[in-house]
């Protein structure tokens, strides 16, 4: 017979919503707060987004998108206080946050066969965490993780999330930034296959008048209730 503390089972969390709510801010600091793993999955998205522009797939066509989706190899690395991302061994953190494949990743990730391989990647990485992972997305827990532990939807209003983003692209314009994210999050919700949307088990927490402190500080009790057994 063994003694000691029983092991916590590890926990899955999924954190979804719109642009600039606070998902991957939020989700990597409550990761790293409670020892979890932590994935990007809109990273994901970006990196075969940047393949394909890179490899001259047109994307206007989603059978061209289709026929190659299977091709570029992406690891994600789920250190929160190091995420990585690679595709065919190439350090792609930087590139995939260009405005050219921000403004084209939401006609990749509607593709069915983007969405399947992606899909994989990420169920296989969440199954393979020693403690448990927080997975941000727009379809973890419809979709990816179904039968996560604890799903959170993170909301903002438009113009709080375009100053956040303002602040963080220096010099950019409030308003065309603003609109951007209203057409990226109606692109992203209209799409056929697994659109982003809220599930019907998930916490709703509107960020606008919380500072990030505060809605981390929200999701880690959350999370210890869950864990808890409240
Ligand atoms: N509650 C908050 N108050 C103020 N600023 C915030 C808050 N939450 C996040 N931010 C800031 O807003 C910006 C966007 O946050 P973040 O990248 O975490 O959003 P996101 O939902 O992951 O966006 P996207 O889906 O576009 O990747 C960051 O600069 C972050 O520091
Ligand atoms: N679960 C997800 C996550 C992301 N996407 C698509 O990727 C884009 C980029 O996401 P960011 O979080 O890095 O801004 C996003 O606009 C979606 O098109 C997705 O489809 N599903």
């Amino acid at each position: 017979m063994e003694y000691g503390a029983p092991t916590a089972k590890p926990v899955i969390v999924a954190i979804d919503g719109p642009s600039g709510t606070g998902k991957s801010s939020t989700s990597k600091a409550v990761a790293a707060q409670l020892g979890l793993s932590y994935l990007d999955t809109g990273a994901q998205y970006r990196a075969i987004t940047w393949w394909m522009v890179t490899n001259g797939i047109d994307l206007e066509d989603p059978t061209a998108i289709a026929a190659v989706a299977g091709k570029p190899e992406i690891i994600s690395g789920t250190d929160p206080a190091a995420p990585t991302i690679t595709v065919d061994g190439v350090d792609v953190a930087g590139p995939i946050r260009t405005q050219e494949v921000t403004s084209k990743v939401s006609a990749v990730s509607a593709v069915p066969e983007v969405r399947t391989r992606i899909t994989e990647l990420q169920r296989s990485l969440a199954v393979g965490t020693e403690n448990g992972i927080v997975v941000e997305g727009r379809d973890i827990g419809t979709t990816v993780l179904p039968d996560a532990d604890l799903k959170i939807f993170l909301t903002a209003s438009p113009e709080a999330r375009a100053a956040r983003r303002s602040g963080e692209l220096k010099g950019a314009d409030v308003n065309a930034t603003r609109e951007a994210l209203i057409k990226r999050d109606a692109a992203d919700s209209s799409r056929k296959t697994s659109p982003l949307a809220k599930a019907g088990d998930a916490v709703e927490v509107d960020t606008t008048e919380l500072t990030l402190a505060q809605v981390i500080e929200c999701v880690v009790t959350l999370v210890e209730e869950k864990r808890a057994g409240k």
